[in-house]
């Protein structure tokens, strides 16, 4: 089971490394490694599991935060509507990749966090407001999807892990608060 022993901290070279893409089908290692990685974000997101585990809650994660540099990511998004508690989005994707994106942008109004970064870092993280993303499901079936706002916003985070960059690279150094006309703000 992965708990936050297994997560890298910044300043670990794996987490500015490029990832390797995986072999598809995935390996019934890799297979197993994306179920593990999405029972630690359900796990991050009880209350009673992640108090007793000491977990920080997380949306989504990447291989390399596991010091895995391999291109696969968690994604497990709650449903923000309470009649549909099914998790919004909920996917393990192998070598994933995004084929086009919105020139619209967007932001989430509260910034983001990360569980290799043991900091707050406060400030806008500006990034396409819509996607459209190809990957490998386990069975090693190609998908292609397009994203909008919250889930959009969490797969370009995990997805820019693969490239071994972190969140506050985008962040505005000068005025982290700065944001250009036309952003969508994503309370
Ligand atoms: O790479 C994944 N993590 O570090 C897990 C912890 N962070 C989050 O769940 C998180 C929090 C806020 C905004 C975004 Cl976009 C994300 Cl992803
Ligand atoms: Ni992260």
């Amino acid at each position: 089971m992965i708990t936050m022993d297994d997560i890298i901290r910044e300043g670990h070279p794996t987490l500015r490394e490029v990832a390797q893409e995986v072999p598809i089908p995935p390996s019934a290692e890799d297979v197993k490694l994306g179920e593990e990685m999405i029972q630690f974000l359900k796990n991050s997101q009880d209350p009673e599991k992640a108090e007793e585990l000491h977990l920080r809650g997380g949306v989504g994660l990447a291989a390399p935060q596991l010091d895995i540099s391999k291109r696969i990511i968690a994604v497990h998004v709650p449903s923000i509507d309470p009649e549909k508690p099914e998790a919004e989005l909920s996917t393990v994707m192998y070598n994933p990749k995004i084929l086009s994106h919105s020139v619209q942008q967007a932001c989430l109004g509260e910034g983001e966090g990360c569980l290799s970064v043991d900091r707050e870092v406060p400030g806008y993280v500006v990034r396409a407001a819509r996607i459209t993303v190809s990957y490998f499901d386990k069975d090693g079936n190609k998908q292609k999807i397009r994203l909008k706002n919250y889930d959009a916003i969490v797969v370009q985070h995990e997805i820019d892990h693969l490239n071994g960059v972190m969140f506050y690279d985008h962040i505005n150094e000068q005025n982290p608060l700065h944001l250009e006309d036309g952003v969508l703000v994503i309370e």
